[in-house]
């Protein structure tokens, strides 16, 4: 971008060209229409011609009325962008928007409304102008659109150069005049406008080159294609509609979880975030420091379990997000959730807010995702190229100011030195970025983020003093609910308020459970119950893990808590029916499902259908201190049982079009879920059995051997379901992870005794959703047409469900007998390839082409990761 600046004697004259991490002083902008031959260009400027043109006029004075605004710098479409230089142009075209929303003011010159044409005698009507204003030529343009709607402040002035007023102003004569809705002029997010909407303000807009009425779009709608002048109208709007396709799939992609939601379903199963509880932090010299120090990139919080990091965090969020000052991405890693509890799912969950924000910063996902799609976030290589992005987004010039936010480092269970190494990295690369993360007193981490400089420490143990008064306010706000909802006297209050006082040890948690525990204790019995609450986290579980083994219902109980307990990911009601025989036939009684999870003290919580561990010290207790009483069998038997439940209630549930889809063409998007979901029971079992089966130690059990032999319980499933669980999988969009789990289960039964058949059986049936994949992962019922009919003849999948096959189809493809030798084909090159090499783990496969590109590709699931181009 180039600036204008009046010299000294008058004259005008260009400044250099700011690149990269040039900073732009700040500068007024000109919004007009052009006509022919009237406007100073480019090569004017620099011939020093163009004074006699009558466009000059209105250069000038943008000038003037910038300098009387104190503005040094102004910009102006006709004469600031040399439009000879295609480069140039191009990223001009599609920087537009943004050099609208960054300058300070807009001036808009109507150079078809008069002031001056006002009576001296028309008192009454003070804008005499507005009829001339409401049919100028300027809102009739399309590249006015954008003028109108990037910057945050708009003047328009008439053809004298009288100011008539502002966006803000104006507004109620600019809406009737364009149909554009108020919020959207008063710089709400476009994103919250739908493309229809955004699409039919510029629908009555005519631009004189007819693709520009698409290029001029491109800010509006946050997409960014090369200009091509010549290709008409109706192929540019093509363009710009494929692209934003392509970027919406690349968001669609991304999603793993929205960390929005999750900030809020965490903030409710806590009990709702107290803002008096947190507050303390923002006064604190730690944080203060931290937020005002340009040379403090990361504030570390750390402290024992329970004592309110991640609440803390939450407030942290909202207050940084009320003040607005950078944009904001967080992540909150829960160890009992398999979803968001690894490093490649934080990195994930960070860029998936960050571009939200900041639209723009897609690009650099979009250059790996455009050729790997999906598998680029999934696959053995997602933290590779995750790692790769976020580097490349943090050195981006354009990067706005940031914050990002991670939660509870401790619990991200896979791949946590990884991330804790990047984010030292990371936190020092950009001082437009600043790091908040917080972790329990691990060694690993502390080990890790010691380390680190430009680092400020915030431990909740040397901050005593404001943490027990925010508990006591907690205390405080949770006995008083307690006793309005108990009808408690004063005499059982006070004693309640000054047990938790006295035992809380600065924990918020033990505070949150025994008032839980207090709710379920009838009014008259409190006094003497209150004092059995023992002080210390664990003291409490081991209590009421006692009363949970003295109760009638102690064996179910612990059964509950040891499936919740060993699942990878949070369970709802209706699955957790089809582990228990106890709760057997019990799938559509939520009500008595719920009052059964109850019974489990207060390790487990529910919010909607979905049971979570109150806390994850809930579930580290039950794994390290009672192990022996929820798996007395130990975990492993807990793994086979989950795994043999599984193929079970999968055996019971799973059938042919499940959704009754009909069609086989039937898209898997616009699949909706059926109420009652006929998978609702067996949907984790889907994703997790073969899970289960490794971890239930194969080596161990006699009967491990036989449910992997020849004529096993696999075999069996292989044989009787295995095309209903792939559509299973599709319908649960978890194709992907189908393909990991058959590489898995591959490897397993590879070398079992009396199982070659089986073997032969799995790895057929790898071949078959390697192969057709795609077809399944998006029409699920060609689980039953193509991906039959382009199996080899000799396929045992395609033998074992022949009857599944379209009977119209009389003349069926021919096919070989067998698989070929080829397992995949990797297309992308344009051109023939010329040198193919493996990496030494053979992880990855570098391919040259004579195209002038290098691609590199995941070996296992054949995606490319990247391609890197030739002069
Ligand atoms: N500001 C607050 N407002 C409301 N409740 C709070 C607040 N701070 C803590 N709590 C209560 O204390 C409990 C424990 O807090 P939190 O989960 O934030 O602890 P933590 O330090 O993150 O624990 P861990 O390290 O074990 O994950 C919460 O479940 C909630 O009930």
């Amino acid at each position: 971008m180039r600036l204008l600046l009046h010299s000294n004697t008058g004259e005008l004259s260009l400044t250099k060209e700011f690149l990269g991490d040039d900073i732009i002083p700040p500068y007024a902008i000109l919004s007009h229409t052009w006509k022919d031959g009237e406007e100073v260009t480019f090569k004017d400027l620099i011939d020093g011609t163009g004074q006699d043109k009558a466009g000059y006029k209105k250069i000038w004075f943008c000038g003037q009325q910038a300098e009387r605004d104190g503005l040094q710098y102004f910009w102006v479409d006709t004469c600031c962008i040399d439009k000879s230089n295609y480069g140039e142009l191009r990223e001009a075209l599609n920087s537009m928007f943004r050099w609208y929303r960054d300058a300070v003011k807009c001036y808009v010159y109507l150079s078809d409304v008069s002031t001056a044409k006002r009576k001296a005698s028309d008192e009454v009507s003070e804008f005499a102008w507005e009829p001339a204003f409401r049919a100028s030529r300027w809102f009739t343009r399309g590249w006015t659109l954008q003028e109108l709607l990037a910057p945050s402040s708009v003047e328009f002035f008439s053809q004298e150069w009288n100011r008539l007023g502002g966006k803000r102003l104006l507004t109620k004569q600019i809406i009737k005049i364009t149909g554009i809705p108020e919020l959207a002029l008063q710089g709400a997010p476009l994103s919250r406008f739908s493309i229809n909407e955004r699409l039919s303000w510029i629908e009555n807009r005519r631009t004189k080159l007819e693709e520009d009425k698409a290029y001029s779009l491109l800010g509006i709608l946050d997409v960014y294609i090369p200009p091509l002048y010549g290709e008409g109208m109706a192929r540019a709007f093509k363009r710009v509609m494929d692209e934003m396709d392509k970027r919406d799939k690349c968001i669609q992609d991304l999603h793993l979880t929205d960390p929005r939601d999750d900030k809020k379903r965490i903030e409710e199963t806590k009990g709702g975030l107290l803002e008096d509880s947190y507050h303390w932090i923002l006064e604190n010299s730690d944080f203060q420091q931290w937020r005002k120090g340009p040379q403090s990139r990361l504030l570390w919080i750390k402290g024992d379990p329970g004592k309110g990091k991640t609440m803390l965090l939450c407030g942290i969020i909202d207050e940084l997000s009320i003040t607005k000052t950078a944009q904001l991405a967080y992540f909150f890693c829960q160890a009992t959730d398999s979803r968001i509890n690894s490093a490649t799912a934080v990195l994930r969950g960070l860029l998936y807010l960050l571009v939200n924000q900041q639209p723009s910063l897609l690009s650099h996902i979009r250059k790996k995702h455009d050729h790997a799609g999906k598998a680029l976030f999934e696959d053995a290589n997602a933290w590779v190229a995750l790692s790769d992005i976020f580097t490349d987004i943090l050195q981006d010039p354009s990067l706005n100011s940031t914050f990002f936010v991670i939660d509870a480092l401790d619990e991200c269970v896979a791949g946590l030195l990884k991330l804790l190494d990047f984010i030292a990295q990371k936190s020092c690369v950009s001082s437009r970025v600043k790091w908040i993360v917080s972790s329990r007193n691990w060694p690993d981490i502390e080990e890790r983020l010691e380390r680190v400089g430009h680092k400020v420490r915030l431990c909740l143990e040397l901050n005593a003093e404001s943490v027990s008064t925010a508990v006591s306010i907690f205390i405080q706000r949770k006995v008083l609910q307690l006793a309005d909802k108990k009808k408690y006297d004063d005499k059982t209050r006070d004693a309640v308020l000054n047990h938790l006082s006295m035992h809380a040890n600065n924990t918020f948690l033990w505070v949150a459970l025994v008032c839980q525990n207090l709710e379920k204790i009838p009014r008259w019995n409190t006094l003497v119950k209150l004092n059995a609450f023992p002080p210390g986290l664990d003291s409490l579980y081991e209590r009421m893990m006692e009363q949970i083994c003295k109760s009638d219902n102690a064996d179910l109980c612990k059964r509950i808590l040891a499936s919740v307990a060993i699942v990878y990911q949070p369970i709802t009601l209706q699955e957790l029916t089809s582990f228990i025989e106890m709760l057997e036939g019990m799938a559509d009684d939520l009500e008595s499902l719920r009052e059964i999870i109850g019974l489990c003290g207060s390790f487990l919580t529910i919010r909607g259908d979905t049971i979570y561990f109150v806390h994850q010290s809930a579930k580290d207790f039950l794994f390290t201190k009672t192990s022996h009483e929820i798996f007395p069998s130990g975990t492993e038997e807990a793994h086979h049982h989950i795994f043999s439940r599984s193929l079970q209630v999968m055996s019971r549930t799973l059938r042919r079009d499940m959704y009754s889809l009909h069609q086989l063409g039937y898209p898997a998007e616009q699949v909706r879920q059926p109420d009652p979901d006929p998978l609702a029971a067996s949907r984790y079992s889907c994703i997790c059995w073969i899970d289960h089966l490794c971890d239930w130690n194969p080596s161990s059990s006699a009967e491990n051997e036989v449910n992997l032999q020849d004529g096993g319980a696999v075999n069996n499933f292989l044989r009787q379901q295995y095309l209903y669980w792939l559509e299973a999988l599709s319908l649960c969009k978890s194709m992907s992870k189908g393909v990991v789990l058959m590489a898995k289960l591959e490897a397993l039964v590879k070398s079992r005794p009396n199982a070659s058949t089986l073997h032969e059986l799995v790895r057929d049936a790898c071949r078959f959703i390697m192969s057709h994949k795609w077809a399944i992962e998006n029409y699920p019922l060609q689980a039953y047409a193509s991906a039959l009919l382009f199996s080899p003849t000799q396929s045992l999948i395609r033998g074992l469900f022949k009857r599944e096959e379209p009977k119209w189809i009389t003349i069926k493809p021919a096919m070989d007998d067998k698989w070929s030798a080829c397992l995949q084909t990797l297309e992308g090159h344009s051109s023939s390839v010329n040198s193919v090499a493996f990496s030494h783990d053979s992880a990855r496969l570098a391919s040259g082409s004579d195209d002038n590109t290098v691609k590199i590709w995941d070996a296992s699931s054949g995606a490319c990761l990247s391609t890197l181009k030739g002069p």
